[in-house]
């Protein structure tokens, strides 16, 4: 089972520029968890700081008891081996082709002699779909080539975390609906823990088990996927639905008067840029057919149902439509006794 990061209070700025503070939360181990946020919130500096590649200005973030925003340097290298990160360019290097790319870690950080060395390397060729293609260089392959190259090389040290930061940037959708799939795939055969920055809607509404959301500098929300994709925060609803109207502007938030005017612009029938409603609970993309079930998924859920009359009604009942008959029975479910609003 992946390891189980925690992480309270954390708070970043560059000089002056404050990135984001008191950000707190738990990524499960062996759950997969989304970061959403408009762009420039901060979420590639939150990936870099849970590695221990950026320092906080206050703050913990706790992996396998280590915090690594405090230990040494020899626990931090032992620590950053614990994950695997597939970066958003790939961070392929140009001049290496796919299997000594993939290879790279491995000889890097281990000893194993290079019979072991091509073992691993083929398994997570096989693993990402890239068999065949490992005598290619990074530029002769396409961008969803790339990404699973990139992805391939996070996976060599047999990470307990992996970190993704927008695995779909510069796909089609096409492409990034099979690399959420082969997400969940790998997520199914190595239950790891997995975090994905992003700002694509598919990918958080059918991926994760986990989302949260970063804006104003602040962690928004972050909890079950079914309270974000039900939540009527104006800045939740915004995002999501992809509308100019609401709290979000071009470069940062908006003031109240450009508000009002992109309101009265939407009242008298100027469209706000979004096509249909997207909020609401979608279900969730499952390991293909012939692969064992999420591990992940399955205590996820025995958590989820403990917390469930703390969490906001509209989420309550998401979660509750998504379960089967059996599952109702095991966890006691009487659909004639109305939800608590604890939340
Ligand atoms: N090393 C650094 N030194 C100074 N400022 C930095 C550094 N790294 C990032 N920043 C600033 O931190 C802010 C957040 O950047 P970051 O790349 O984390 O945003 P993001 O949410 O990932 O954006 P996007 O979705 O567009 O990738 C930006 O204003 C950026 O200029």
């Amino acid at each position: 089972m992946g390891a189980e990061v925690v992480v309270e209070g954390l708070t970043k700025s560059f000089g002056k520029h404050a990135i984001w503070r008191d950000v707190s939360l738990t990524l499960p181990p062996g759950e997969v968890s989304v970061m959403l946020g408009p762009s420039g919130t901060g979420k590639s500096v939150f990936l870099k700081t849970l590695i221990g590649l950026l320092k906080p200005d206050r703050g913990s973030c706790v992996v396998n008891g280590t915090d690594i925003t405090r230990c040494g340097e020899r626990e931090l290298y032992e620590t950053r081996k614990l994950f695997g990160v597939l970066f958003q360019d790939g961070a392929l290097f140009g001049s290496m082709n796919l299997y000594d790319n993939i290879a790279f870690p491995l000889r890097e950080h281990t000893k194993k002699p290079e019979s072991e060395v091509r073992r691993i390397v083929l398994e997570k060729l096989e693993l990402t779909g890239l068999s065949g293609a490992e005598r290619k260089l990074p530029g002769e392959i396409s961008g969803g080539m790339r990404k699973r190259a990139g992805l391939a090389r996070a996976l060599v040290l047999d990470p307990e975390i992996i970190l993704c930061d927008e695995p779909d940037s510069g796909l089609d959708p096409v492409r990034t609906a099979y690399l959420s799939q082969l997400l969940i795939d790998l997520n199914a055969q190595i239950d790891a823990t997995i975090l994905i920055v992003t700002h694509n809607i598919n990918v958080a509404r059918t991926v994760p088990d986990n989302l949260g959301m970063l804006f104003r500098k602040e962690l928004v929300t972050f909890g079950p996927r079914e309270v974000l994709l039900t939540s009527d925060e104006p800045v939740v609803e915004q995002f999501l639905n992809g509308r100019r109207l609401g709290p979000i502007g071009m470069s940062e938030e908006k003031d109240q008067a450009q508000m009002a005017r992109e309101l009265a612009h939407a009242d008298s029938g100027h469209s706000d840029g979004s096509a249909e409603d997207l909020r609401g609970v979608v279900p969730q993309l499952r390991p293909t057919p012939g692969l064992c079930e999420r591990q992940g998924a399955r205590r996820r859920q025995d958590r989820v149902m403990r917390i469930l009359h703390t969490l906001p009604l509209p989420a309550q009942r998401g979660i509750i439509d998504s379960l089967t008959g059996e599952e109702r029975r095991r966890y006691g479910i009487d659909d004639r006794i109305p939800l608590l609003d604890n939340a």
